[in-house]
């Protein structure tokens, strides 16, 4: 039987995630800590461990057939492959700084400018669509200090809370692009390996289906009802359950994080009581 191939990041920002959502995905793999290769035990899939910087290319080349990696690499290695769905983890944008002192003028500021960045294709696109001219600096890590060391005028390059640009003296005057982890693949998988592939997808998809909700279960006067199932309308509609004290409900639904204490506040207002939040694992649709 074909093994599907997937290349994850080896160490940095998203490897810990990449191996937690396999582990969500029901996905165990062999042991092995310092193996760059390893098999997983239960479902037919061989896990590379990979510079995210090369996992584009080794997809494209078919070398692993899908990988995980932040958009940010897909955009800058530009190699031919599909972006199958985003992961919701690895949140940043990719953004243009310059020295906090300053005085921001809109991008013709960038004009002749020096940049440093490790993101040069993005960035060259850029400012080649903007018509403004800019010398790119390459480097491959630590972009922040080109300032301060005079290697640049500015900086292009990841932000996600902006404490590593506070810390250098820069201010971030324009964010470019927002990135998040994803999952790519090859363009020529065989039907098998496809077949694999939308397995993975299935679990991979509950899984984030039950992030960011909530299981809610509450009791109510009946009286509260019809308001109640519009708070709280569920993915098809609430269940509701008669208790044993007459003219009582127990409501059963799903409700979004961000919408969480609103609606508590509003469902408290009409009558609901014992009220019991409880999170999700997964979520099949
Ligand atoms: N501060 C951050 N917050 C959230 N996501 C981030 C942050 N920094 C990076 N990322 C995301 O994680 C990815 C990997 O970042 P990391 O810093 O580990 O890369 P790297 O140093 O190039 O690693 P490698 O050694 O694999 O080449 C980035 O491409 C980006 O998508
Ligand atoms: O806005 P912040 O929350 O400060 O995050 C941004 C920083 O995070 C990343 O580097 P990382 O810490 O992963 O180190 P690296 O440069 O070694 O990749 C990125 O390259 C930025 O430098
Ligand atoms: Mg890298």
């Amino acid at each position: 039987m074909e093994k599907l191939k997937i290349a994850i990041q080896k160490s940095g920002r998203l490897s810990e995630k990449s191996l937690e959502l396999l582990n969500e995905c029901g996905i165990k793999l062999s042991n092995g800590d310092r193996k760059l290769r390893t098999e997983a035990k239960n479902f037919p899939m061989e896990i590379l461990f990979l510079r995210d910087d090369d996992i584009p290319q080794y997809v494209e080349q078919g070398v692993a057939d899908i990988g995980i990696l932040g958009e940010n690499e897909v955009w800058e290695k530009d190699k031919d492959v599909t972006i199958i769905e985003k992961l919701g983890f690895g949140s940043c944008r990719l953004s243009l700084a310059i020295p906090k002192d300053e005085e921001y003028t809109g991008l013709d500021y960038f004009e002749g400018k020096r940049i440093a960045t490790s993101y040069p294709r993005i960035l060259s696109k850029f400012f080649g669509v903007k018509g403004i001219n800019v010398k790119i600096e390459e480097i491959s890590g630590s972009v922040e200090i080109a300032t301060g060391i005079g290697l640049a005028d500015g900086i292009f390059d990841i932000v996600s809370t902006g404490s590593t640009l506070l810390m250098n003296g820069l201010k971030e005057v324009e964010v470019l692009v927002k990135s998040e982890a994803v999952l790519i693949a090859n363009k020529n998988l065989s039907r098998e390996k496809t077949e694999l592939l939308e397995k993975l997808l299935f679990r991979i998809k509950a899984y984030k289906n039950g992030q960011g909700r909530k299981y809610i279960l509450l009791n109510a006067p009946n009286e509260a009802l019809p308001k109640i199932i519009e708070l709280l309308p569920g993915m098809h509609s609430p269940s509701i359950l008669p208790l044993a004290d007459k003219g009582w409900s127990s409501v059963h639904s799903v409700i979004n994080d961000d919408d969480f204490w609103e609606v508590i506040d509003e469902l408290k207002m009409v009558g609901a009581e014992g009220i019991l939040i409880i999170p999700i694992e997964k979520m099949i649709r």
